[in-house]
């Protein structure tokens, strides 16, 4: 069941108290209730999906950015890379489907001395979160996807469902660059290097987000409690055991004075009555907290749990000093290259002309095909909403966020090459006559140098963060969580989202995220049985 206001929920105790409904939450709820035995409540500090167009409308979903109800309008510290430029920092997710290499989490296995997490051994886990299903227009995708490597969970992934002239080109200009830009039929097999056409979470013309997936078809569990709209403010010590602090308790509030007016009514008076100020829901088994690399941080900070010098400055109390909470944030910087085309089919018109738009949007209500059921490729608006807009009354204090983009001779380089892989591609002979000329001022730089200094007023982020709270072998001092992701120095909490990851994958992070979680719904179901 669905609720919003903490005193509707039918009790204060769970087995399970998961914090945050997003990718991993969503996963671990769900996977925890198949069990009847478990009760579990799941909060979440966002609104319901629930007939949110720009949640479910693939291609309508870049309305939600940067600043709307259901994103967090965090933003960077400045970049000093990048020219002191302050990035838009949105959390929500979007749809392409990435589930990033084999060597990727051989690494993580290594780094963590558990061979569990290498790639091999993740296979039931990956086939277990997303299944593919034909494009919404039922057109062919023989050798353009590669449904051996692809599973039976309830994230569904499609291939684009209104081809585009683009993709014959991209194919076209792979298969006949040899080794330069190698066709890859399906970069989900573990080999992920190569060029194909783009996955997306996708089903039936409809965005397949882990809520649609994972948390709505068991809404009707009795074990299952849904909080929404509720943020978790911290985690409370409820004891010790021989000396480890025991972490079972949740505190949460509704808004940041941690007071609600409720309209009520006493005999014939209609008055609006403050209650409680912050609510504490407690955890039989385990807290699980899953509110991704930036909220998981800070909430363990809020609790004590950090670098202890840190927090003393913050003037809260350390309870356990663990000095990697919130550092080590890795991140995906991107960069757009444009190209002015020989060609009226692009999203201008789609864009310009509402009564196109209408009939686009008319069209996915009636039969979710069309443009709408795809993820939009094009032009996103990075636009900002006034300070004093009444959306942003809600937010706590938000954490300094510092991706650090741009800093190293490496990524320097890395962005070089992307760059220059890129016009590489865009000058194959299949873009002849299509590609008329490279456009803006990253188009126009010609030298290294040049490309440089015009990517530090282009770069931004493709909202990609990972390991604030990375995973390290058991026993090693660094790190926050173990293996089987439990937080080292206290016990009855462990940490499931994107933040645990030992290194970033080159992969879109939802994949991945899907991944570790399934993982982990397991061994929590395991270690409860
Ligand atoms: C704009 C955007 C586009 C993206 N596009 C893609 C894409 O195309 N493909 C892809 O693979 N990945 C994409 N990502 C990345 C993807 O969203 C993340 O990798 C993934 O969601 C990580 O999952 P998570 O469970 O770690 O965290 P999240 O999914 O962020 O979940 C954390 C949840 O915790 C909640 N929360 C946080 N703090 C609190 C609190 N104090 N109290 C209660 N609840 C709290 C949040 O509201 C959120 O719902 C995109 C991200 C963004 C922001």
């Amino acid at each position: 069941a669905l609720y919003s206001d903490v005193s509707q929920l039918p009790k204060l105790k769970y087995d399970f108290v998961v914090i945050g409904a997003g990718a991993a939450g969503n996963v671990i709820a769900a996977r925890l209730t198949e069990n009847p035995k478990f009760s579990v409540l799941l909060i979440e500090a966002g609104i319901s999906d629930q007939g949110v167009l720009g949640v479910q409308v693939p291609f309508l979903a870049p309305t939600n950015l940067p600043n709307s109800s259901v994103t967090w309008n965090y933003t960077t510290v400045p970049q000093t890379s990048l020219n002191n430029r302050v990035l838009a920092y949105s959390r929500g997710h979007l749809m392409t489907y990435t589930r990033g290499s084999d060597d990727e989490y051989n690494r993580w296995a290594e780094l963590t001395g558990d061979d569990s997490w290498a790639w091999r051994n993740l296979e039931p886990f990956y086939l277990k979160s997303t299944r593919l299903v034909p494009p919404v227009d039922h057109h062919s995708t023989k050798g353009l996807v590669d449904p051996a490597v692809h599973g039976f969970g309830p994230v569904e992934v499609s291939l684009p469902g209104l081809p585009s002239e683009l993709d014959g080109r991209v194919v076209n200009t792979s298969k006949a660059s040899g080794a330069e830009f190698p066709f890859n039929v399906d970069i989900q097999s573990g080999n992920s290097v190569g060029v194909g056409i783009a996955q997306s979470t996708i089903g039936g013309g409809i965005r397949s987000s882990s809520s649609r997936a994972y948390l709505e078809p068991n809404l009707n569990r009795s074990n299952l409690h849904v909080l929404l709209e509720n943020s978790v403010t911290r985690l409370v010590q409820s004891g010790s055991d021989h000396g480890v602090p025991v972490f079972k308790q949740v505190e949460l509030a509704a808004s940041p004075s941690g007071k609600r007016a409720h309209p009520t009514f006493i005999g014939r008076l209609f008055m609006s009555v403050v209650v409680a100020t912050r609510t504490i829901v407690t955890a039989d088994k385990e807290v699980i907290l899953s509110a991704g690399s930036i909220g998981t941080p800070q909430i363990l900070m809020l609790s004590g749990l950090g670098d202890a010098a840190e927090l003393g400055r913050l003037g809260i109390r350390p309870v356990v000093n663990l000095p990697d909470v919130g550092k080590n944030l890795q991140d995906h910087p991107i960069m757009s290259n444009y190209w002015v085309v020989n060609s009226n089919n692009t999203f201008d018109d789609v864009l310009r002309n509402t009564s196109i738009l209408d009939a686009d949007l008319a069209q996915w209500t009636a039969n979710k095909t069309g443009l709408f059921g795809n993820a939009p490729a094009n032009a996103v608006a990075l636009l900002r909403i006034p300070g004093n807009a009444s959306i942003f009354e809600h937010p706590f204090t938000f954490p300094l966020i510092d991706p650090n983009f741009f800093n190293t001779t490496f990524d320097q380089f890395a962005m070089l090459s992307a760059v220059k892989a890129a016009r590489a591609f865009m000058t194959a002979p299949p873009w002849q006559g299509f590609v008329a000329s490279r456009f803006g001022p990253v188009g126009s730089a010609e030298t290294d140098e040049d490309i440089i200094a015009a990517a530090r007023d282009a770069i931004v982020t493709i909202w990609h963060p990972t390991s604030t709270a990375r995973m390290s072998p058991r026993h090693a001092s660094w790190g926050v969580v173990d293996p089987q992701l439990l937080v080292k120095g206290v016990s009855g909490l462990r940490i499931v989202d994107a933040s645990i990851m030992p290194i970033i994958p080159a992969a879109h992070t939802t994949g991945p995220t899907y991944i570790l979680a399934e993982r982990a719904a397991e061994f929590i179901k395991e270690a409860w049985c």
